[in-house]
């Protein structure tokens, strides 16, 4: 009977070893499949975590516009939309002039007043003004009055360059900066560039040759022509919208083309994205308008319009041929977002009331025939 109990014993055993070594198993399977669906849980919740930092990224980046005024694909014609503000102080530290003076003020956008086609031909026209040279950084301008063009980290004079004097000197200028340049034409026809305050002599440049032969291809007559008729109708739409009298509102300065892109700034003259009120940035503009030359969106990303408001932001979206118009005062103050992708070319085209800041139409230097 024994030995039987032995056996019935280390039978028993034996099957509690096996229960033992199944719920082991068991344990350890259930262990790593809970091990697994941890792994699993964490991953989602991570994957839930970045979605949702991703869309609140997207959302804070679009969070600061309220509206959008006029979007890329719409075509606002033949009527300006036309949103009234109310007036700022700040005209009331100038002289006033009735029939101009802003009395009533806001901003406006129309797509009727000038064409697309047209609009490419500006476009040309800046794209090769703007080929001469440019910003080392990611904004350009090429001033079709002064003849300022950006050039590295500076500008430099395509106009003054022309005038068969041998000494020059001239003021190069753009927003309250102005960089004075002595240009010295020696006999080879060369000319070196030197401006106060800077001890060493700065390049030894072919620049009165260079601009000389390029700018008979760059500019034409008809060029001209074509800014000083689009001007016209800016004026004549500007005058509409705010009920002045056209012929009282002048032209000023500074009318540059700009051109920008997403290269990083390379000196104080890229940084094209501050806020700021024309009036105060430029003293002389009564009324401020953009020519857009470029499409939002499919020439170039970023790049809008902002209208920063005290209830919020609201946006112009660029197209080309499309003018935006505004009452230069703080009631407008305003910002272009960073164009993120391709280039965004614009006209500034802005109105005094004073006649004494209006400046003539650009036009080709003596000199040179398109
Ligand atoms: O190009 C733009 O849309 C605006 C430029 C601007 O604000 C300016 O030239 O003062
Ligand atoms: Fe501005």
């Amino acid at each position: 009977m024994a030995p039987v109990r032995q056996r019935n014993a280390k039978g028993a055993n034996a099957a509690e070893i096996e229960k033992k070594i199944k719920r082991g198993n068991a344990l350890r399977q259930g262990s790593s499949w809970r091990g697994s669906r941890l792994l699993v849980a964490l991953l989602l919740v991570a994957l839930s975590a970045c979605g949702t930092a991703t869309w609140l990224y997207v959302t804070s980046l679009d969070s600061d516009i309220t509206e959008t005024l006029v979007s890329q694909g719409e075509l606002v014609s033949p009527q300006p939309r036309v949103y009234s503000v109310q007036c700022s102080e700040d005209y009331d530290n100038y002289k006033r002039y009735p029939g101009c003076t802003p009395q009533k003020c806001g901003r406006a956008v129309t797509d009727g007043v000038v064409t697309r086609e047209e609009a490419q031909t500006l476009r040309r026209l800046a794209e090769r003004g703007l080929a001469l040279a440019g910003s080392e950084g990611g904004a350009s301008i090429l001033d079709l009055h002064s003849g300022a063009l950006s050039m590295g980290k500076q500008f430099v004079n395509i106009y003054s360059l022309f005038p068969s004097r041998n000494r020059l000197q001239h003021h190069v200028q753009k927003s309250t900066q102005t960089i004075e340049l002595t240009i010295n034409l020696n006999d080879a026809g060369l000319c070196e560039l030197s401006s106060p305050g800077s001890a060493t002599r700065t390049n030894l440049i072919h620049h009165r040759r260079y601009f000389g032969e390029q700018l008979k291809d760059v500019f034409t007559q008809e060029d001209f022509q074509l800014y000083r008729d689009v001007r016209g109708r800016i004026q004549e739409v500007i005058a509409q919208t705010f009920g002045l009298d056209p012929a009282l509102m002048y032209l000023t300065k500074p009318t540059f083309f700009s051109r920008i892109n997403s290269t990083a700034a390379k000196t104080q003259h890229d940084e094209y994205w501050h806020p700021h009120i024309d009036k105060v940035t430029y003293g002389s503009f009564d009324y401020t308008s953009l020519l857009y030359l470029s499409d939002y969106g499919s020439d170039f990303t970023g790049g809008r319009f902002v209208f920063m408001d005290q209830n919020g932001n609201r946006t112009v979206e660029p197209r080309a041929g499309r003018v935006s118009f505004f009452s230069s005062g703080s009631e407008n103050l305003h910002r272009v977002e960073k164009v993120t992708w391709g280039t965004r070319y614009a006209i500034t085209v802005s109105f005094t009331c004073d006649p004494e800041h209006a400046i003539s139409d650009p036009a080709l230097p003596r000199g040179i025939h398109g």
